[in-house]
């Protein structure tokens, strides 16, 4: 199984992503963790940029024991200078010089010739040999390079004792075929190539960074670069958890593998969106919040059944828990059932089939339904009243200079009635609806809401107390609507009291 070397170019190219800009504190942080990830080598900056980068790669330097740190210079003697004074001290120091190669970028920002790009690389190599015992050397905008300037350039820095040779798609503008066949063509064209690791580094701006990566390592790429959650200029970098996890799942296919602790990839996916305040998309490979997380019901009857039919790697290989089945519209019975009993909840085949009819309208109405939504949703269905009056739909007119109006549609065991009222509100003017509905004389002697559930979908739950002479009867509606919630709460303590004036009279004609 060949080793691929992972260079992690997060607090360099990974801070290059607009918005970011990480402290040396907060560099120190994830280089720590970074180390934990058990990473090859470290590019902790670009020390000629700022005296707060310097000192930023010299703490960086300082603290971890087991990578390799990098400072990033231009084919400049003084860039080189400031990485020299950034790595003092350091254990294996080793510094990363580029120059650009391709022909837009030698015409209009270098505004060099090709041999002027030559002998520019070769005196800033020449120059940082002397300094640091390791060198690597980056072509930049290789993937817009002519094949054989390519291949005299590269040839250079192996004669000039380059330790690792990069090539990097430096504005994402290949397909994995042509990128995986430039490390073919440098390999069978560059004498001595052999004496160079060769390193692939690719930009994310058509998607397709990874799969050129990995196209690299098919092709002879000894090292990868990237950047934790793919974070980077523009579109971002290569993801090295993609890539871990692609040779990891697919051992037999790539034959190679990195040495990372994979079970460290979700720490510090998480620190790194914290401190540079990326977020990371729900849908991110790997690290993305729904990586591990099934909400349909045929995936979630799948999953409940043999998880490797819908994943194909474990949560817990990236440092996770769990899987996770998200209850929501596409759920189905099976992992609803699931979720009762990991609540608690025992119920007859009748009973799930209830609550699951109520779990449906309440998913349509609520992007996720969260385990308080069905304690809130089971303990309404488990009260047995029957209902005498039961609540179709309603229908509210409110403006802050007109009289509040409702409509109310409510089927009893033989009909459907409909009625309208007005009120001082618009919780009174469904209240009055009602009212004419069942005919029943009712006074509210308590009205309360509260929500039960969090964000802007939340479940307000409203409780009504409501009395008749000596009997006083408590109703509870639920939903995601403070209005509906008010109507169904009034229509369900109407129900309870009529319960309750049944029972009454039986026992006191027992009583006679
Ligand atoms: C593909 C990459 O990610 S490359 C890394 C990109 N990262 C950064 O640029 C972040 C840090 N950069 C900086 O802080 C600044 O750009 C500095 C301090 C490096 C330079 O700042 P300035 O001296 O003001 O130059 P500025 O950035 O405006 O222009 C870049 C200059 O470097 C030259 N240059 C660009 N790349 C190289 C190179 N690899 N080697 C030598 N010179 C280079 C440009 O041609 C331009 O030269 P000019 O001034 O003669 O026209
Ligand atoms: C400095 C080089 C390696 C770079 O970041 C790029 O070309 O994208």
């Amino acid at each position: 199984m060949r080793k691929i070397y992972v260079f992690d170019t997060t607090l360099r190219d990974g801070e290059q992503s607009p918005g970011v800009n990480l402290n040396t504190r907060e560099k120190v942080e994830i280089a720590l963790q970074l180390e934990k990830l058990k990473i090859d080598r470290m590019e902790a900056g670009f020390p000629a940029a700022s005296p707060g980068d310097l000192a930023a790669v010299n703490a960086v330097a300082r603290a971890v024991k087991d990578v390799t740190v990098i400072g990033l210079s231009r084919s400049r003697e003084n860039d080189i200078d400031a990485v020299r004074e950034a790595l003092q001290g350091a254990q294996d120091p080793c510094i990363h010089v580029f120059l650009a190669t391709s022909p837009i970028h030698r015409k209009f920002k270098l505004r060099m010739e090709k041999q002027q790009v030559l002998e520019t690389a070769q005196a800033s190599i020449r120059y940082a040999k002397k300094y640091f015992s390791k060198v690597e050397f980056s072509l930049e905008d290789a993937g817009r390079t002519e094949l054989d300037f390519m291949a005299e350039v590269v040839g250079m820095a192996v004669r000039e004792g380059a330790n690792v040779v990069n090539i990097p798609d430096t504005v994402g503008y290949l397909n994995p075929s042509e990128y995986g066949a430039i490390f073919k063509y440098l390999k069978e064209n560059v004498p001595d190539i052999e004496k160079v690791q060769l390193s692939a580094h690719c930009h994310n701006d058509l998607g397709m960074a990874t799969a050129n990566t990995l196209a690299a390592i098919l092709n002879g790429a000894d090292q990868i670069e990237g950047t934790i959650n793919g974070i980077g200029e523009r579109a971002g970098n290569t993801a090295i958890e993609e890539i871990a996890m692609a040779l990891a799942t697919r051992e037999e296919f790539f034959e190679a593998k990195t040495g990372l602790v994979l079970t460290e990839i979700a720490r510090t996916s998480r620190l790194v969106s914290k401190l540079t305040g990326m977020v990371v998309p729900g849908n991110k490979a790997i690290v993305g919040a729904n990586a591990f997380a099934h909400e349909s019901g045929i995936h979630q009857d799948g999953m409940l059944k043999e998880k490797t039919t819908y994943e194909i790697m474990t949560p817990e290989s990236i440092g996770l828990k769990e899987s996770k089945l998200v209850l929501g519209k596409h759920s189905g019975r099976h992992a609803f059932r699931e979720k009762l009993l990991d609540l608690g909840y025992e119920l007859s085949e009748e009973q799930v089939n209830d609550a699951f009819a109520k779990f449906k309208v309440l998913a349509d109405k609520k992007k996720e339904v969260s385990d308080e939504d069905l304690l809130a949703l089971l303990e309404e269905k488990l009260i047995d009243t029957p209902e005498v009056f039961k609540l179709e739909t309603i229908f509210v007119a409110y403006g802050n200079e007109s009289t509040p109006t409702a409509r109310v549609r409510i089927a009893t065991a033989d009909q459907t009635i409909e009625e309208e009222a007005e009120g001082n509100g618009s919780v009174d003017a469904i209240y009055n609806a009602i009212d004419k509905v069942t005919g029943e004389e009712v006074t509210l002697a308590d009205y309360s809401i509260k929500s039960v559930t969090h964000g802007k979908d939340a479940q307000g739950e409203v409780h009504v107390v409501l009395s008749q002479n000596d009997v006083a009867a408590q109703g509870r509606g639920l939903s995601t609507d403070i209005l509906e919630a008010s109507a169904r709460a009034y229509v369900d303590a109407v129900n309870v009291l009529i319960e309750k004036r049944k029972t009454f009279s039986r026992r006191e004609r027992a009583t006679l």
